[in-house]
This record gives structure tokens, C-alpha cells and sequence, in this order.
């Protein structure tokens, strides 16, 4: 297929704000997509290269060859044009890379470079695009598309299930391709989200009629542990391999009675006295693999879901079944399973979690208990409720500091996603420690686009976790609201801006709170 079809669509998409005609136009492009572009193709629409790293900076894509006259493109030829340039490495690298952008460019129309150009910066993830791409893959092969949500979640991507759904001779072959996609110990599958409620008795109502599990929310990092004999893998939300960052982990998910395993939960650092150290501290000693740091302070793994055990898959097994098999494999090591009570009483729930924040705790996750697990879409099946109200935003942009911050990037503008874009809701320099002020400063050099000597403007691409204590109505932001006291509580690496909370999310909290 030629790049052209794919740049065209996309920006279609982008243009149009109904969800029903953007799946539209992606069913079209993918029916006429040949089965071996597809991986490329749904890559690109979902605004993604194949290459983790190709070594271009934003700068190097700005003089660029003039373009060509016609199309000629293939999606082809501009992935092996990436997977060579990921490929350079060493002295002369940088040469040669630069040869090979230009070459790639100059072979490009004016709307191909502009494509590229967004496609490299990352600035085409949106944040649903992959739940509509999904949908769409569905509706190309003529499948429900609960089956290709399921595979993708068992396949940790979306690449491998389009291809396998699109390459069937027609809609029977297509399920059973999909079928075909099951729980592999030793490989991540997507994890099940939650929506959010602003209290536990609206939780209750949401998950349905029936009992409810209330799961203490500890404010850590999302670990999924498989283990597969002695081999055992530990990955994040966004399904990366910490494992060799975590040896206490791996240790203590060895010395559990069971062969094959794949448990969900969190990890954090506590003190002494058993309390959850502040955020910032876990995600740092879990970004680390410098062994003193780590004996200093050890992550501990608390499980609340068990998707298999020796054989026996549990994803559609009702949550109390999977939480029985948990606490089975949890019975020499009960300090790691959950805080949790199972009650339809909405005056249970709430005791619990007034237990569970005088603990220090973040919260309460709501979970039906006869709920299979769902990933890939935030089901009604889990609901969070957090008394501090918290966003993650997107850093537009930085000022300078000055006094005891000059030499520092320091005061950082808020946005949230607001269609293909983003709207500003206020700035802050409240909550960074020193370590987050240095940190941020290399990081944003790397975003920015521009300096106007006070103001540097980034590529929306850093999520920052802001807490603050309500909404006022502003005529000075775009968006008509602005936050009160909002301050950094953390960085967040495991979320891109598509994931970021949208204005709409903000204007449902309610304004003047
Ligand atoms: N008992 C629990 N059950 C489920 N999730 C829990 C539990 N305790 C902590 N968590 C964490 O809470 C996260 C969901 O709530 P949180 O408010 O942190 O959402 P988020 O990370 O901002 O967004 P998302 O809902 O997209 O994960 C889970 O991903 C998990 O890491």
C-alpha cells in the first residue's frame, strides 16, 4: 500500500470528530490494506512506528528536501527505511542517518513529509485511536469486536490480531484465527482498567447488582508476575520487562506453591513500620538497576488477581474464583494478597474504605465479583474511588525559574486532550522535590520546539500526575476552567499524552468544587 492512502486517512480521521465516521474511514483503508501490510498500516494509523528508536530529534526533521511531485511511497519501503536507520549505530551514525532521512523525505509528497514528520515527533497518538482501531479491524473482517478486543489483550498488541483477523478468507476463519490467540505464561497480556466514581456507594451501583469485592487501591506501580517453572518475568501496565530490576520479587513469586502462574497486582516500597512511602520513591527504586539502591529499599509485590494457575486459565472465571485461587497460592505469604472485603452493603464498602485511607492508602478499587477479566476498554467491572482528586495531564510547555530555581526549567503548563489536541489548564511549580527539577530540565530540553528566552514550548509528549483541590470557571484559559492549587505529584512514564485525561473528564468534575 502506498504511504499516501495511509497519510490521507489519517488525517481524515483526525478531522472528523464523530467516532462512528472515523471508524468508518479506517474500515475502509483497512479492506483495501494487502494481509502483509496490515501490521504496518495499523502501526501507522495508530500513529506509531515499528522502530522503539529510530535516533531522530525533532530538529533533524526540520530542513527538509524539497518533496516530490507524485506518490510513489510504499508502507513498505518507509518501514525498512526506519528499521535501517534504528539499525545505525557508532561513529559516522549520525551521517548517515541524516542521508537517509533525507532520502526517505525527498522521495515523499509535501502530505507524506507532514505525515512523517508528525508520525516521527509521536504527535499522531490519540487516545482512543487504538480502541477505534480495534473496532474497526472487527468491522473490515466482519467479527464481533469483543473478539478482537480479547485477542489483542491476550497478544499485548494490536498488530498481530489485525493481521491475523484481516488476512482470513471471510468472517468464520476470522474468528477462528482470533480464537486462536490464548494465555501464554511468559507473555503479557494487557491489563484490566477501571473507570472512577466519586464515592463507594456510586461504585456499588456501577458494578452491577451483585456482591462486590472493595480492594484496598495502593498507590504503587502496576506489576503482572508470569512465572513458568523457575523463569519468572515481571512486567508494567505498559507491558515492559522490569523483571531484571526486581530480584525480590522474582524470589519471593519463586518460593509460591505453583509451576505456572500469571498474577496481577501492585509493588511498592514501605517503611519499617509496614506504611506505603510516597509514590515518587517506589517509581524511582523501580526505574533502577543499581543493586545498593535497590538493598536499600525493597519492592514488595501485593497481588489482587490471579489469571492462571498450572494449567488452568482463569480470565473467564468469575472474580471470586480467580481470588480464591490467589489466596490458595498466597497461603504461606499472606502478607502479599490484598486488603479487601466482599459485601453488596454500601455501608460496608464505605467502613472499609475509611479503614483502608486511615492506612495510608490511595483509595478503593469496586470490583463485581462475578466479573470475568476484561482488558482494553475500562468495563464497568472495576471502579476506582480516590477522596483526593487527582489528573494526568500533559506538559505543553516550561518557564524558566529564577531566585533559588534560575538555571532550572521550572513552572510547567498543564493541558488535557481535547480531540486530536491539547487545552491548557493552568500551570504549576508546586510539588517538585530537587531530583524532579533536575530531572525535568533534561527532560523538557529534549520536547522542546521553541524558546522564546522565558517560554519553551515542548511536544506534548510528558504525562505529569497533578493533584489539586478543585475547578474554577477561567476566562483566561481556553477551555473555560482552571485548576485551584494544583501540584506535581509525580511523573508518569507508563502513560503517553493519548492516555492523558481528556477536558471532558475535567468539565464532569464538577466546576466550582
Ligand atoms: N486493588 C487494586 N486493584 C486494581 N488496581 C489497583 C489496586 N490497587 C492499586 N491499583 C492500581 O490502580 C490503577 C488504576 O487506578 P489509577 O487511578 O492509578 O489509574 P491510572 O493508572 O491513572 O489509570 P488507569 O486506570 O488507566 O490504570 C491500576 O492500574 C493499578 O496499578
Amino acid at each position: 500500500m502506498l504511504l499516501a492512502e495511509v497519510a490521507a486517512t489519517s488525517s481524515a480521521v483526525s478531522a472528523t470528530r464523530s467516532r462512528l465516521a472515523k471508524r468508518a474511514l479506517l474500515v475502509e483503508l483497512l479492506r483495501r490494506t494487502e494481509p502483509q501490510d496490515v501490521p504496518i498500516v495499523s502501526r501507522y494509523l495508530g500513529g506509531q512506528l515499528r522502530q522503539r528508536r529510530t535516533g531522530l530529534g525533532w530538529r533533524s526533521l526540520q530542513t527538509l528536501p524539497p518533496a516530490a511531485a507524485e506518490p510513489t511511497l510504499g508502507v513498505q519501503e518507509v518501514d525498512a527505511a526506519f528499521e535501517a536507520m534504528s539499525g545505525l549505530a557508532g561513529a559516522g551514525s549520525g551521517t548517515a542517518r541524516a542521508a537517509a532521512v533525507q532520502r526517505l523525505f525527498g522521495a515523499a509528497t509535501a502530505d507524506e513529509q507532514d505525515f512523517l514528520r508528525r508520525l516521527v515527533g509521536g504527535e499522531l497518538r490519540q487516545g482512543s485511536l487504538d480502541a477505534l482501531l480495534l473496532d474497526a479491524v472487527a468491522e473490515a473482517a466482519g467479527v464481533p469486536p469483543e473478539a478482537v478486543r480479547r485477542a489483542a489483550m491476550l497478544a499485548g498488541a494490536t498488530e498481530p490480531v489485525a493481521e491475523a483477523a484481516l488476512a482470513a478468507p471471510g468472517p468464520a476463519a476470522a474468528l477462528a484465527a482470533l480464537g486462536e490467540f490464548a494465555l501464554t505464561v511468559g507473555r503479557a497480556v494487557r491489563p484490566m482498567l477501571a473507570q472512577s466514581a466519586p464515592d463507594v456507594a456510586t461504585a456499588l451501583t456501577t458494578t452491577g447488582t451483585g456482591p462486590a469485592v472493595v480492594d484496598a487501591k495502593l498507590d504503587g506501580i502496576r506489576i503482572q508476575v508470569h512465572r513458568a517453572d523457575e523463569e519468572v518475568r515481571v512486567f508494567t501496565r505498559s507491558l515492559d520487562d522490569i523483571t531484571a530490576r526486581v530480584p525480590e520479587i522474582v524470589e519471593l513469586v519463586r518460593a509460591l506453591p505453583a509451576r505456572q502462574l500469571v498474577l496481577d497486582g501492585e509493588a511498592l516500597v514501605v517503611d519499617d513500620a509496614g506504611r506505603a512511602v510516597p509514590f515518587q520513591d517506589t517509581a524511582s527504586r523501580a526505574a533502577t538497576a543499581d543493586v545498593q539502591v535497590a538493598a536499600q529499599s525493597r519492592l514488595r509485590p501485593f497481588f489482587f488477581d490471579c489469571l492462571h494457575v498450572d494449567g488452568r486459565d482463569l480470565l473467564d472465571a468469575p472474580l471470586t474464583d480467580r481470588l480464591a485461587a490467589l489466596d490458595r497460592v498466597l497461603v504461606d505469604h499472606p502478607a502479599a494478597a490484598i486488603d479487601r472485603v466482599v459485601t453488596a452493603d454500601p455501608e460496608v464498602a464505605a467502613q472499609h474504605a475509611r479503614r483502608v485511607l486511615a492506612a495510608g492508602h490511595e483509595g478503593v478499587v469496586v470490583k463485581a465479583a462475578a466479573s470475568p477479566y476484561e482488558a482494553g476498554r475500562r468495563g464497568a467491572a472495576w471502579v476506582k474511588v480516590k477522596p483526593r482528586h487527582t489528573l494526568d495531564l500533559v506538559v505543553l510547555a516550561v518557564e524558566r525559574g529564577s531566585g533559588r530555581r534560575s538555571g532550572l526549567l521550572s513552572n510547567i503548563h498543564l493541558g488535557a486532550r481535547d480531540g486530536d489536541g491539547f487545552v491548557m489548564l493552568g500551570k504549576t511549580f508546586k510539588g517538585m522535590t530537587d531530583a524532579m527539577l533536575a530531572w525535568q530540565t533534561e527532560r523538557f530540553r529534549e520536547l522542546e520546539v521553541a524558546d522564546d528566552g522565558w517560554t519553551v514550548t515542548l511536544r506534548p509528549e510528558q504525562v505529569v500526575e497533578i493533584a489539586f483541590d478543585g475547578l474554577q470557571r477561567s476566562t483566561r484559559y481556553p477551555g473555560g476552567v482552571a485548576l485551584r492549587f494544583a501540584r506535581v505529584l509525580r511523573y508518569r512514564d507508563d502513560k503517553t499524552a493519548a492516555e492523558a485525561d481528556t477536558i471532558d473528564t475535567v468539565r464532569a468534575l464538577s466546576l466550582g468544587s
